[in-house]
């Protein structure tokens, strides 16, 4: 047991998917592994074990924002040992490349979040994904001809942004979408060597307007939830 996550030491799986959305979870969990059973439902943030295609992977939700993430990102590598986290997220266009529903695979994560210029005082530490997860998922993508953007996002602490003109340089620098947790999740993984990915899937586009429904955001998005557990059963599968 860890203060957020109600789980006996064994039963969370090596390798962890983390939506935003415990209902995410809870979706995925029922949709995707097999014999999946619930293992904490503190703050109703739920966890998931089962199997895929013969691989033991849990599916835990994080909460919104950096903050909420970086508490069960550190019990999950600190406390429980996890060896691999893919977040499969929502995100918001930042790039009019980018269509909605399309898949995105963060190489890196840009953030305005407080929390790592506190961690590292005056360096602008580079939050980046682990290069196999990332090469793997792209190759799942690709094979199944997946629409896939592979570059930087914003991890913001900010759902509601008062400062257009900050996106509008972040887009002018490259960077495809923002969301609000993957600069958590790859700085906590250098931290404790293990290895991350954070996939997401284009929700609303920040530039056109277009967005898809809760409904849509809680319970669908399932090219990012295969490429996710394809690309964890490829990379630690049959070791
Ligand atoms: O869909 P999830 O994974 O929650 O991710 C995105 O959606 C939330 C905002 O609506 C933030 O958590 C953001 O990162
Ligand atoms: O954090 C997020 C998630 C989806 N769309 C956004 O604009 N921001």
């Amino acid at each position: 047991m860890s203060i957020h996550i109600g789980a006996d030491s064994g039963q969370i799986a090596p390798y962890v998917l983390m939506p935003g959305d415990p209902l995410r979870a809870k979706w995925i969990a029922e949709h995707y592994l097999e014999d999946a059973k619930l293992y904490s439902d503190v703050r109703n943030m739920f966890g998931y074990t089962g199997t895929y295609k013969g691989l033991e992977v849990s599916v835990q939700g994080s909460g919104m924002g950096m903050p909420s993430f970086a508490i069960y990102g550190t019990e999950l590598f600190n406390d429980f040992g996890v060896q691999t986290i893919v977040r499969v997220g929502s995100c918001g266009a930042l790039n009019t490349d980018v269509k909605l529903r399309d898949v995105i695979l963060a190489s890196g994560a840009c953030t305005d979040s407080g929390m790592n210029r506190l961690r590292f005082e005056g360096v602008d530490f580079a939050p980046i994904a682990d290069f196999e997860l990332l090469r793997t998922a792209y190759d799942v993508a690709a094979a199944n001809k997946m629409p896939t953007h592979v570059g930087n996002i914003l991890s913001s602490d900010s759902f509601y942004n008062d400062r257009a003109e900050l996106t509008t340089r972040l887009t002018e620098y490259g960077v495809l979408a923002v969301e609000m947790e993957a600069a958590a999740l790859y700085t906590l993984a250098a931290k404790y060597g293990r290895k991350a990915l954070a996939i997401c899937t284009v929700s609303d586009h920040v530039i056109t307007g277009e967005a898809t429904s809760s409904q849509e955001r809680e319970q669908s998005f399932s090219d990012m939830i295969e490429v996710a557990l394809e690309t964890v059963l490829t990379v630690h599968g049959q070791k």
